[in-house]
């Protein structure tokens, strides 16, 4: 196990590039089970990456390489070599939620899956409820046995689906069903995460029929089969937030370059209103430390809304700003792991229920803080980059998940932040 040793206050000054998104390339990987053959671009060295292939290479599909991070190639072909497997086991799924992305394209091209129940995990219960009510409407026949979905069908046929909730992966479960599925569906109240664009956008480019992306609506004329394409995978937004906020923590001045600002509304906006003074020249977005931050109310919602995967990010901000915030959590029940950590070096933060109440004008203090999950320890890294002294960060696994390198990108601008292998 590794962890993170930080020396904070170091400006950072530079520009950190950001990588592809662990969310969209993802999906885009597990639509690779509807066949055709699919390289694709920009995919991020990451744990859920490797996880996902891994998973992919036990359902039959062939990458063109090597995924080990030595051997690792951010462009990666995939093909069809085996039709056979349809189980994704628990052992995978237990490591990564996102497995469940591969339920609705096996049950599409090979009509039967047995996907392992993802489960709750620290920040909520996540059910997936939506996915399976969805994919019987379609004509899936549906049994949980043994902690396993069990699915099968005679042929998926196009209906209307409404989700009560915008979920982000139900909405990409049933739109690659949906894909190969007879006739026409309609996902509305669709989640409109850019994610979910960059994953239609690549299933037209292989032939899939869809209309209106980007919106709540989305409309799946299904086809046979898919051809052959190439796709490069988006922006991590989340990725690129999250260097927003070590700007507004210690820019001197801090640039991200590889975004689309208009994707990042919400959390440009937030930072603004804290106080930042945001410079954007297309593709890039410069910020300097905010001297005085001041508080703020930032409630998480679906797309455009503020993500909750930004959350445990802006905390930092919020504890040294000059008045009090309010961060509400509308997404998941309980992510707020991170704030006991928080408050170990300094903060003054106070959760009830889905909200936090930060008192503000603290100084942040080094510390030994443990990590207990992906955003939160990205939000403690922050933490430990305008604190006061050394803070280390243990069980920095889980930001290995889903951030490609941080400790080198941090170090690349002026920030000073070794990994160490923890004693076990
Ligand atoms: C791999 C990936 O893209 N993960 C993202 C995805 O997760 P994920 O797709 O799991 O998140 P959802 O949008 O599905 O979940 C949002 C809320 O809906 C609830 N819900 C969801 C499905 C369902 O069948 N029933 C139900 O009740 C969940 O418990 C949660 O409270 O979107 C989240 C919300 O933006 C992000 O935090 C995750 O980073
Ligand atoms: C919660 C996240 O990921 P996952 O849905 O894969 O757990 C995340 O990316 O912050």
């Amino acid at each position: 196990m590794d962890r993170f040793r930080i020396e904070g206050r170091q400006l950072l000054n530079g520009t950190i590039p950001v990588s592809g998104s662990k969310n969209a390339a993802l999906p885009i990987l597990f639509s690779t089970l509807l066949g055709g053959g699919l390289t694709i671009g920009n995919i991020p060295c990451l744990r859920d990456i490797t996880t996902a292939i891994k998973l992919l290479s036990q359902l039959g599909i062939q990458a063109g390489h090597d995924s080990s991070r030595a051997a690792w190639a951010s462009n990666i072909s995939f093909s069809e070599r085996d039709l056979t497997p349809t189980e994704a086991p628990y052992d995978l799924v237990r490591v990564m939620r996102a497995s469940i992305l591969c339920l609705g394209p096996l049950l599409a091209r090979r009509k039967k899956a047995r996907v392992s129940l993802p489960g709750g995990c620290l920040i909520g219960a996540r059910p997936v409820d939506l996915h399976l009510h969805a994919l019987q409407k379609m004509g899936a026949r549906i049994s949980i046995d043994h902690g396993y979905i069990d699915a099968s069908t005679d042929g998926l046929v196009g209906c209307d689906i409404h989700l009560s909730y915008p979920t982000v992966t139900g909405t990409e479960n049933i739109l690659m069903a949906a894909v190969l599925a007879s006739g026409t569906s309609r996902i509305s109240n669709a989640a409109q995460e850019p994610e979910i664009a960059d994953l239609a956008h690549c299933l037209v480019a292989r032939g899939a029929k869809i209309t209106g992306i980007g919106s709540s609506v989305l409309e799946i004329t299904g086809v046979d089969e898919l051809g052959d394409a190439r796709y490069d995978v988006m922006f991590d937004r989340i990725e690129a937030g999250t260097f927003l906020v070590a700007g507004a923590l210690m820019g001197d001045p801090l640039s991200i370059s590889g975004v689309l600002p208009d994707q990042m509304s919400s959390i440009i906006a937030t930072l603004e209103e804290m106080g930042a003074e945001i410079e954007i020249t297309g593709n890039r977005i410069t910020l300097s430390r905010v001297l005085f931050p001041r508080g703020s109310t930032v409630m998480t919602d679906p797309y455009p809304g503020f993500p909750t995967d930004m959350q445990a990010q802006i905390l930092p901000l919020m504890a040294i700003s000059t008045g009090p915030s309010t961060l509400i959590e509308t997404v998941f029940e309980s992510r707020f792991t991170h704030v006991m950590e928080m408050n170990r070096m300094g903060a003054n933060i106070e959760v009830r229920g889905s909200h936090a109440f930060v008192r503000g004008e603290c100084s942040l203090e080094g510390a030994c803080v443990m990590a207990s999950d992906l955003r939160a320890s990205a939000g403690l890294v922050l933490a430990g980059l305008v604190a006061h002294g050394e803070t280390t960060v243990q069980r920095v696994y889980h930001i290995d998940r889903g951030y490609e390198r941080i400790e080198e990108k941090l170090s690349g601008v002026g920030g000073k932040i070794w990994r160490e292998s923890e004693e076990v």
